[in-house]
């Protein structure tokens, strides 16, 4: 078996449970189960360039490798061309797009430092599986160095239809460095179709129907491998006891009420303040669901050095303020707005005991947290999963109750839906959906993704 590297903007802190974002989750749940190395930033920021050699930490089977990043760094791959460029633009956010040269120099500049660091730990017959939209040039700076190793890339994010990439100063050079990978994963299909749709339209290639696309003498394989989790160990941590939650859920039993939840990094993608509208007009459209069920909403902190980032946290407190100043009795909250990071083994438990999942993005690459509250309910008493059709996960999870995210009435009939019910058919939806994980769980995802990149398969099973 080759040694895997695997490289990403951000690294997982594999001795914590707490982490914030899927990639971090979704590659630590594979990455333990392989091992190997993992290379990323170290998510510090110094006034001036230091070391040039990784940092090296080994966690049970996964050796870590990371790199600090300078202030200006920071400011310009990370927070400028990834989170202010990329990350807007392949959400189909064009207005929220701040371009700017030095953005872009900064871009180059990180990938060429990450390239530099990899290049001194790299062993010859590695493979080499490089993750997300901070790192789309790092293959074309590893083959100038002269690696000739296997380069793979997994795109988390969305990739949006030409028409909008094309927005972009740069776009060409983007996906230029893109085809500079042997094998690029996406999450779904429709953005695999939209990279075909780019080649096509903008470069006069052609993708095969089983992904192949040729660049002159070479051939790079794009395919779907839509990520999972560990569903074993989520299950696990589900079903261990947590009395914090427990009592809440024995006080709610007794009152006979519901809870809803969502879960998310505060990010305007999430569909966030929509949610809350779509909650409220269930209190208004049902008045009989008043004082019946409440919606606990966990909003991680995330990038809040972007000017998006602090706007839609303004918006959200003060639709929740409202929500609760409107149609709170004494006794009853109907929004419980948490601003913080919650441990993934709490997440479980609350999942658990939350009557329906809901989770409502504007537009996700998959959105983990939609799994997570399937691997979480019991199969006796199964909750329902209320999801977004722009969600990737939507491409799998058809026995959730589909919405438009919108649409706020659609998603206020589909939460009254979810809460009245019958048991029989909440455990028909579950038993379908908790299959779908377990097929296309972590372990699945990784496996299928390297033995493209090792043998060149392109099947992935639908
Ligand atoms: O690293 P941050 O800037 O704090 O952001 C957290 C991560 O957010 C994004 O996650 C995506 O990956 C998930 C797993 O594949 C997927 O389910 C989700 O839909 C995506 O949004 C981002 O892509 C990561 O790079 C960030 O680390
Ligand atoms: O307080 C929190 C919030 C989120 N998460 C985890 O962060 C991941 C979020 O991944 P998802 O794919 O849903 O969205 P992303 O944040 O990557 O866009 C999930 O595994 C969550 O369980 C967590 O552990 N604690």
């Amino acid at each position: 078996m080759n040694r895997l590297v695997v490289v990403s903007n951000r690294v997982a802190d594999l001795t914590r449970t707490a982490q914030s974002g899927g990639l971090a989750v979704g590659l630590a749940d594979s990455l333990r189960q392989r091992g190997g190395v993992w290379m990323g930033w170290d998510g510090q920021t110094l006034k001036y360039e230091d070391q040039p050699e990784p940092r090296i930490r080994k966690i049970g089977t996964v050796t870590q490798a990371t790199i600090p990043l300078t202030e200006q760094d920071y400011s310009e791959y990370y927070l400028g061309f990834a989170n202010s460029v990329l990350w807007p633009l392949f959400h189909y956010r064009l207005d929220l797009v701040e371009y700017k040269t030095v953005f872009l120099d900064g871009y180059r500049r990180v990938n060429a430092k990450f390239a530099d660091a990899l290049t001194s730990i790299l062993q010859q017959d590695d493979i080499i599986w490089i993750h997300d939209y901070h790192l789309i040039p790092l293959a074309a700076e590893l083959r100038q160095r002269g690696c000739t190793q296997r380069i793979g890339f997994f795109l988390h994010i969305p990739f949006p239809p030409p028409e909008i990439l094309a927005a972009v100063p740069r776009h060409r050079w983007l996906v230029e460095c893109l085809l500079e990978f042997d094998v690029i994963g996406f999450q779904t299909h429709t953005d695999q179709g939209n990279l075909q749709h780019y080649v096509e339209d903008h470069l006069g290639c052609r993708m095969e129907a089983d992904g192949r696309i040729k660049i002159g003498k070479r051939e790079v394989i794009a395919g779907c491998y839509p990520i999972g989790i560990d569903v074993d160990s989520f299950v696990e941590m589900a079903e261990r006891p947590n009395d914090e939650v427990s009592i809440e859920t024995q006080r709610r039993e007794i009152l006979g009420r519901k809870q809803i939840i969502g879960v998310d990094r505060l990010d305007y993608t999430k569909g966030l303040p929509d949610r809350l509208r779509a909650f409220a007009r269930l209190l208004e459209l049902y008045p009989e669901m008043r004082k019946t069920v409440a919606l606990m909403q966990i909003a991680t902190p995330t990038r809040e050095e972007v000017g998006a980032y602090v706007e839609i946290r303004t918006e959200l407190e003060a639709l929740s303020g409202a929500i609760n100043g409107r149609f709170a009795d004494f006794n009853w909250t109907p929004v419980r707005y948490i601003h913080g990071i919650v441990p993934r083994d709490a997440l479980a438990a609350l999942f658990r005991a939350s009557q329906v999942g809901f989770v409502t993005p504007l537009r996700d690459g998959m959105n983990l947290v939609a799994k997570e509250y399937v691997a979480a309910q019991s199969s006796e008493n199964p909750g329902v999963l209320v999801l977004s059709k722009f969600a990737g996960a939507a491409e799998e999870l058809h026995e959730a109750l589909i919405v438009n995210p919108y649409d706020v009435d659609d998603m206020a009939r589909n939460l009254c839906h979810a809460l009245t019910m019958p048991l029989e058919e909440r455990k028909e939806r579950q038993k379908a959906l908790f299959a779908r994980i377990c097929k296309h769980d972590a372990k699945d995802w990784l496996n299928a993704f390297i033995a493209a990149l090792e043998k060149g398969e392109t099947k992935y099973a639908a």
